[in-house]
C-alpha cells in the first residue's frame, strides 16, 4: 500500500505542481494519475520514488515513511517506464533489460537468461536480444522498457505515459499487454496518462487531477462514468460517457434467443420472435442475416460483430445490435459459433436490469456490473 498524505510539492520558483494530494494506492493494482497537462501528473509519480521531494505531507510505503528509506534500495524496489522508454542507447537489448540485475551483482549468465525470460513475457522474440534500441519500432521499444523495470521482481511500477510516443493500434497492444502482464504478476502500477480512455481502460482506480495539482475525484472507472463529481470530471471524460459505461456491464444478464436458422418457424405471438433467418457456415458462425419476406435469391444483411456471450460487455452487444440493419445481434462462443441472439430492445431491458443492480433495487439481476471493462471493448 502506497499512502499519499497531504502531499504539497512547491517548486522554488513558487509554482504548486501538487497541493494537498492524498491518495490510497492499494497493492496489486493500477492506480492510474490522469488529468490535463500540468496539473501535477509527474511530479506526484517522482515523488513515489524520491527523485523529487515534498515540500509537504509525507508518502508512506506499507506504513514506512519514504524518506527513512535508503534511496537506492527504493528506487529498486520501484520499476519506472517513462515515454519512448528512455533505453540505452548503446546498449543492447538484453544489457538494457538486466541493468538493474546486473547493478545488483547478478552474474552475466543469470542476468542474460532473467533478460531472455522477460523477453519472452512481454511478447518480444528473443532474436532481438542482441539489437540496438534503434534497430526496434517504437512499439517493441516500450516493451523492452518494461521488460527493463520489470527485471529485478519490483513490487511497484512506475509508469509515466509509456503508451503515447507509439500510433494507436500498437497503443492498444501495449494497454493489452500490460493487463495480461499485470493478470500474470498482481504489481503494484501507477501509471501517468493524460488519456481518460487509456485510464478507464487500465484503470483499478482512477485519480483525476485538475491544474494546480488538487484532487478532483478517486473513483474506480465505473463509477467515474457514472457519477462525475463535478462539472470539471464531467468535462473531462468526454462524450459517449453513458455508452462508454456499458462497457463496465457484462452481458451474462442478457437473455438470448435461440439462433434462428435454416426452416426456424417464427413463434406466433412470442415476444422475442426473431423475424430474420441466421445463416452461418459449417462451424456455425455468422455469415449474415436472411429477410424470409424478400426469398431466398437476395443479398444477406449484414450482422455487425458478434459479441462473446459471456465474456463481452452489453456495449459490444448493443455495438453488433446498432451495426446490423436488421437492429439484431449475434452472441457467439469460444469457437465463433452463434449461440444466439439478442434485439436491441433485449439488450436495453438487460441494461436497465444492470443500472438496477448497480443502484441495489429489488429487480436488479446480480452482479451485473464489473469494475473493470468486460472483455473486448469497442
Ligand atoms: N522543476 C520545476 N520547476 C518549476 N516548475 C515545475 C518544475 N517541474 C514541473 N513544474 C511545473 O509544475 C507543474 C506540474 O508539472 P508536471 O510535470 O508534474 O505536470 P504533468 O501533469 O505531468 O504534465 P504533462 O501532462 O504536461 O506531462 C507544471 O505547471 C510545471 O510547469
Amino acid at each position: 500500500m502506497i499512502s499519499i498524505e497531504a502531499v504539497t510539492k512547491r517548486y522554488d520558483d513558487g509554482t504548486i505542481a501538487v497541493d494537498r494530494l492524498s491518495l490510497e494506492i492499494p497493492d496489486g493494482s493500477i492506480t492510474v494519475l490522469v488529468g490535463p497537462s500540468g496539473c501535477g501528473k509527474t511530479t506526484t509519480l517522482r515523488m513515489i520514488n524520491r527523485m523529487i521531494e515534498p515540500t509537504e505531507g509525507r508518502i508512506l510505503l506499507d506504513g514506512d515513511d519514504l524518506r527513512q528509506r535508503p534511496v537506492n534500495a527504493l528506487r529498486r524496489s520501484m520499476g519506472y517506464v517513462i515515454q519512448n522508454a528512455g533505453l540505452f542507447q548503446h546498449r543492447s537489448v538484453a544489457d538494457n533489460i538486466a541493468t538493474v540485475p546486473r547493478m545488483l551483482g547478478w552474474d552475466r549468465k543469470r542476468a542474460r537468461a532473467r533478460a531472455v525470460e522477460l523477453m519472452e513475457r512481454v511478447g518480444l522474440d528473443p532474436a532481438l536480444a542482441k539489437r540496438y534500441p534503434y534497430q526496434l519500432s517504437g512499439g517493441q521499444q516500450q516493451r523492452v522498457g518494461v521488460a527493463r523495470a520489470l527485471a529485478a521482481d519490483p513490487p511497484v511500477l512506475l509508469m509515466d505515459e509509456p503508451f503515447s510516443a507509439v500510433d494507436p493500434v500498437v497503443r492498444k497492444g501495449l494497454q493489452e499487454e500490460l493487463l495480461r502482464l499485470q493478470a500474470e504478476l498482481g504489481k503494484t502500477i501507477v501509471f501517468v496518462t493524460h488519456d481518460i480512455d487509456e485510464a478507464i481502460k487500465l484503470g483499478d482506480r482512477i485519480a483525476v487531477l485538475r491544474t494546480g495539482g488538487r484532487l478532483a475525484q478517486f473513483a474506480p472507472p465505473g463509477e467515474l462514468l457514472s457519477a462525475p463529481a463535478d462539472a470539471f470530471v464531467e468535462d473531462f471524460l468526454g462524450n459517449d460517457r453513458g455508452v462508454r459505461r456499458l462497457s463496465f456491464f457484462t452481458c451474462e444478464a442478457l437473455a438470448l434467443a435461440p439462433v434462428p436458422g435454416a426452416g426456424a418457424e417464427k413463434a406466433a405471438g412470442a415476444a422475442n420472435a426473431v423475424p430474420y433467418l441466421l445463416v452461418t457456415d459449417g462451424a456455425g458462425k455468422p455469415l449474415g442475416w436472411r429477410d424470409p419476406a424478400a426469398g431466398d435469391g437476395t443479398e444477406l444483411l449484414a450482422c455487425g460483430r458478434p459479441f462473446h456471450a459471456r465474456r463481452d460487455s452489453l456495449r459490444a452487444a448493443l455495438d453488433g445490435a446498432v451495426l446490423s440493419p436488421t437492429g439484431w445481434a449475434v452472441a457467439v462462443d469460444d469457437t465463433g459459433r452463434a449461440v444466439g441472439v439478442a434485439s436491441q430492445e433485449m439488450i436495453a431491458a438487460a441494461i436497465r436490469t444492470a443500472h438496477a443492480a448497480q443502484r441495489g433495487t429489488p429487480e436488479a439481476a446480480p452482479a451485473a456490473g464489473t469494475d473493470r471493462p468486460a472483455a473486448a471493448r469497442t
